[in-house]
């Protein structure tokens, strides 16, 4: 792999005796990793059943390092939600942000999902997630990756940053910003980030990341955390952008993550510190971490967990919910059925859409909005049709109707390519949710043995 003459210079200037070290590594392989997703299996549970070889990633507690030759993204688990495929390093921004139940939670750079499918575990549906991505083309991938994961709090948005501080002033307890950047961490595993740095340079992202978080910034609750990520090494991106938050708004102060959180069965052994001397910085700086490829099984990242100090801004009043709506018929029946706690006076109804709103958020309304809450289905005629969303949101104990498959039976993968199958058994007629091994897949309506495919089409198997 040929390096950019100038991105060499610089690294070497940066590592010094280290240099050596570092560029070693692009002589040996990448790491792939999946993170389990907690929402629906536990990494013991996860452990029996998993097909493959996998070995813990020691620094993340729901990690595992597989072969690349194994193809995690092409078993039924994949599609049931079990697991989110991620670098090892860019694991470590959600865990490191201090997370918990019912907290107001802004993922500010969201897609394609890496880390927002992480923040939600952690939220175990209690709360919400704002899911945001300037891109709207990749605020899709999102949306997939948070429905597939079965999160019912988040809420999917594609706005530029500072369009969302005129509606979230002061609001919310936690903000990742994994910023866009040169990608200097990711040469290894993807050389042809290399073109974009030689292209853009790092001036250009340090100019984005500076807007960016300054934008979160403003939208972060007073005593509320903040982590700021990158995948680059370059000190301008990283200890330079924080040094710029920390001239502009000195109520903010840089924690160590590693003291923040529990660390029991977790090892750090090989992450770096920031440096303030790169910059000519605070000396707080040194609480940054530099995850570096040769000193982890992992690429390159940089974290930097913020805390906003004294009284900020003040949050923003919380919207009633005023389309509230009064359901009846099939949705009522078809609801009323799930082991699914529904507050009715959340529920929204948009043209024939149904959905579920998080409580207490501010009103949306005229934000680029690719989903307000939870998809539960669609109203026509009178008929209700749940929706992929919410399949994966349910386990299979929480509806009667389950057809249940083993992985290896060849149905499954007919199943996930749209086609119909046919089923033999005692099973009753009408919506079924099909499920491998217990986890759900998604719907098909059932009659006379044959069930008709409700997969999402968007969502196949190729
Ligand atoms: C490093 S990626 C995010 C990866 C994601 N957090 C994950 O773990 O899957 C950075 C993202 O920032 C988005 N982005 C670029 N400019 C932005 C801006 N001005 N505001 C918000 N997002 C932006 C890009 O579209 C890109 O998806």
């Amino acid at each position: 792999m040929t390096l950019p003459k100038l991105f060499e210079n610089r690294m070497r200037e940066l590592l010094r005796e280290e240099y050596e070290e570092y560029i070693k590594c692009f002589h040996e392989k990448h790491y792939s990793g999946l993170r389990v997703n907690t929402l629906k299996i536990t990494p013991e549970e996860f452990e029996k059943i998993c097909p493959y070889e996998i070995k813990r990633i020691p620094w993340i507690e729901n990690g595992y390092y597989y072969d690349a030759k194994d193809q995690p993204a092409r078993h039924p688990y994949y599609y049931a939600g079990l697991y989110y495929i991620q670098e090892p390093s860019a694991m470590t921004p959600a865990n490191l942000l201090p997370v918990s139940p019912g907290d107001k939670v802004l993922d500010l750079c969201a897609a394609p999902g890496g880390k927002s499918t992480e923040l939600a575990a952690k939220l175990k549906g209690e709360g919400v997630l704002v899911a945001n991505d300037i891109s709207n083309s990749r605020a899709k991938a999102l949306l997939k990756n948070i429905e597939l994961f079965g999160v019912k709090n988040a809420i999917v948005v594609s706005e530029a940053p500072a369009k969302l501080v005129n509606y979230f002033e002061g609001y919310f307890d936690k903000i990742l910003v994994d910023a866009p950047c040169s990608g200097e961490g990711m040469f290894r595993k993807t050389p042809s980030i290399m073109k974009n740095w030689e292209q853009y340079g790092v001036d250009y992202y340090n100019k984005l990341q500076k807007e960016i978080i300054l934008s979160a910034a403003k939208m972060l609750k007073p005593g509320g955390k903040m982590l700021y990520s990158t995948c680059t090494f370059s000190p301008e991106e990283n200890e330079g952008t924080i040094k710029f938050l920390m001239e502009q708004y000195p109520e903010f102060r840089v924690l160590n993550p590693l003291k923040e959180e529990s660390t029991s069965g977790v090892s750090y052994d090989g992450f770096s510190f920031g440096r303030p001397e790169w910059v000519d910085g605070p000396e707080e700086l040194t609480n940054c971490i530099r995850l570096w490829p040769h000193r982890i099984h992992g690429e390159g990242h940089f974290i930097t967990l913020l805390e906003k100090t004294s009284d900020g801004a003040v949050a923003g009043s919380c919207a009633e919910n005023k389309d509230k709506i009064s359901l009846s018929g099939e949705a009522v029946e078809f609801l009323n059925q799930l082991e699914l706690t529904i507050d009715y006076k959340n529920l929204n109804l948009r043209e024939d859409k149904l959905y579920l709103l998080p409580g207490d958020i501010p009103s949306i309304k005229g934000l680029r909005i690719l989903r307000p809450g939870l998809f539960l289905g669609e109203i026509k005629k009178n008929r209700f049709e749940p929706s992929q969303a919410l399949a994966c949101t349910l386990k299979s104990q929480d509806y009667s109707k389950i057809i249940n498959l083993t992985a290896d039976n060849p149905d499954v993968v007919k199943y996930l390519k749209c086609e119909t199958i046919t089923v033999t058994g005692e099973y009753q007629e009408g919506w079924n949710l099909l499920c491998v091994d217990g986890y759900p897949l998604g719907w098909g309506k059932l009659s006379s043995n044959v069930l008709k495919n409700k997969y999402l089409p968007g969502w196949r198997w190729m």
